[in-house]
Formats: C-alpha cells, structure tokens, sequence
C-alpha cells in the first residue's frame, strides 16, 4: 500500500481553507491530520506529523507561519496575500538554512489566472499601454490582489526585458486615487463588489486597437486543483517558488 502525504491546513474555517479541507479530504493520496483556525497553537503541526502545510490565513500572518513551518522543516504551500519583495528576501535567506523544503508563493491557484497573467506577460511587449483592472468580493482585505500585483510585476519585467517605454499618460490634474495604484509603474484599479468572486482584466492598447485578457473565478472550486498541485509537488521542489508557473510547463505544445 502507498503511504498517504500527511497535509494540514492553515486558515481552515475561512472561505478559501474550508474548500482546500474538502479537497484535500476527498484526494485519495493525501491524509488531512491537522486543520487549524486563528486560536490554535502551531506547535500542534509537529504532533500531528505535517510533511505539508497549506497557508490560507491573513496578510498579517503569513510570513511569520511559514517561518515556523521552515524552521520545523515542513513544506509549505502559501496561498495567503501580503508578500512584499522584504518578505520574500527575508524567506528567501531562511530557505538557504533549511535546502531540502520547499516553499510555493501562489498569488493565484486556478489554471486559468496563472494563463492570463503568462499571456498578458508576453503580450504587454507589443502595445504601448497597458492597465489592469481587478475585481474581488466585498470581504476581501487587500488591494490591490495579490494577483494583480504579480500580473503587474510580470508584465514590467517583460516590457523592461524588451526596452518598451512606460505606457503614455499625460494625466496631469488627478484626484488621488483616479488613476488607480502603481506597481513597478502599471496602473491597477481595485473593484469590490458583493457578488463578485476573483476576476481580472488586463487592457492592453496600441494606435487603433484593444486587446482584453480577462480571467474570471466564479467559484472557489477553481482553486482547487492549483492547491492540490502544489501539496503533491512542492517537495519535489526544494527552496522557494513564486507563482504556480513555476511547476507548469507553459511552453505550448505545437509542432513547428
Ligand atoms: N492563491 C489563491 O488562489 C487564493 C488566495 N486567496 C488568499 O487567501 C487568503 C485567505 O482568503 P479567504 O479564505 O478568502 O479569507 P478568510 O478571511 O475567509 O479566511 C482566513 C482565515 O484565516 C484565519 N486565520 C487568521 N489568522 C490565522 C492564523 N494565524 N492561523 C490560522 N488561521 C488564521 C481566519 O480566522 C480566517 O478563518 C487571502 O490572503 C486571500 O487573498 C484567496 C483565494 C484564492
Ligand atoms: O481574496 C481573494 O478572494 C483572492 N485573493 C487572491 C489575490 O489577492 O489575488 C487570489 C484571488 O484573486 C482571490
């Protein structure tokens, strides 16, 4: 008989963790031995034997759970908010003591966000301006997404690889705010509104013409393939991983 991966859950009872408790719950190969809520004590993850830990907690206590689940020598699988380029240095040189964990950084678990994001990366090279526009539910905490952040940062580094200007603006009077927050000098625009899931557009337009890549999750079923990925391969993934391309092949798979 195959040995089952021993999986806990941090975040457990919010909207994200109660939906990673069910899949995980419901995948053959995996053993859920601890789910933890905001009161319980860390120190139960080393009783309950976690080989991984999934992080779906809060901006504000994200980087410090991880640094236990290092220190502890488990895998973490994060898909909470709130990773400054700090936070992640700061991980980054944790993870150097520690070289046989793994530790994945998902803004986004579903498929079709991290295609999105990819896509609008490479085309973001060929048009002159580009803006994004995320919209989230109304119980959300951060804005901009942690998503967006990251599509912005992708499409930078793309547009900064292939020498492309900053995107145009002659704005020059502007209530604050109007024009949306910058990230690496991309314009992101933050929507809450009740009914809405996870979704996202990124404009991209050049002289007579508009490209839109939109993603949307209506459900967060979406994310759960993403998460049960990243449980069964982060530790076949040593050091630290930003964003579930990183255990994608997205190269297309035509013939030339
Ligand atoms: N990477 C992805 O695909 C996705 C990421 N998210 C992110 O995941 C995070 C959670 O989102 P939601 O589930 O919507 O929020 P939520 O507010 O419904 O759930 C968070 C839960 O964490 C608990 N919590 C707070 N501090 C804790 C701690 N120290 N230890 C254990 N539990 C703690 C809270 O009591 C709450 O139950 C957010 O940062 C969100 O942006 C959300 C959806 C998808
Ligand atoms: O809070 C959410 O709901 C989501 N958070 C993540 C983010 O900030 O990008 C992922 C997804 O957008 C849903």
């Amino acid at each position: 008989m195959t040995e089952l991966l021993p999986v806990a859950v941090l975040g457990a009872r919010g909207r994200m963790g109660s939906e990673a408790v069910r899949a995980i719950g419901a995948a053959p190969d995996l053993d859920l031995v601890a789910a933890l809520g905001s009161s319980d004590p860390l120190e139960s993850l080393v009783s309950a034997g976690a080989a991984v830990v999934v992080d779906l907690t809060v901006p504000e206590a994200t980087a410090s759970n991880v640094r236990f689940l290092v220190d502890h020598g488990m895998h973490a699988v994060v898909g909470t908010t709130g990773w400054t380029a700090d936070r992640l240095a700061e991980l980054e040189a944790q993870l150097a003591g520690s070289p046989a964990t793994g530790v994945l950084i998902a803004p986004n678990f579903a498929l079709g966000s991290v295609l999105a994001s990819a896509f609008a990366a490479t085309a973001a090279r060929y048009f002159e301006s580009v803006e994004i526009i995320e919209l989230h539910h109304p119980d959300k905490v951060d804005a901009p997404s942690g998503t967006a952040a990251r599509t912005a940062q992708l499409i930078a580094s793309a547009r900064a690889a292939a020498g492309v200007p900053l995107a145009p603006d002659a704005t020059r009077d502007e209530l604050d705010g109007a024009r949306g927050a910058r990230v690496d000098g991309v314009p992101v625009h933050s929507v809450r509104l009740r009914g809405l899931t996870a979704h996202q557009e990124v404009l991209l337009g050049s002289p007579g013409e508009q490209l839109t890549i939109r993603h949307d999750s209506y459900d967060r079923a979406s994310f759960m393939p993403g998460v049960l990925l990243g449980i069964r391969s982060v530790a076949g993934h040593p050091g630290l991983t930003v964003g579930l391309d990183g255990y994608l092949d997205l190269q297309t798979g035509g013939r030339s």
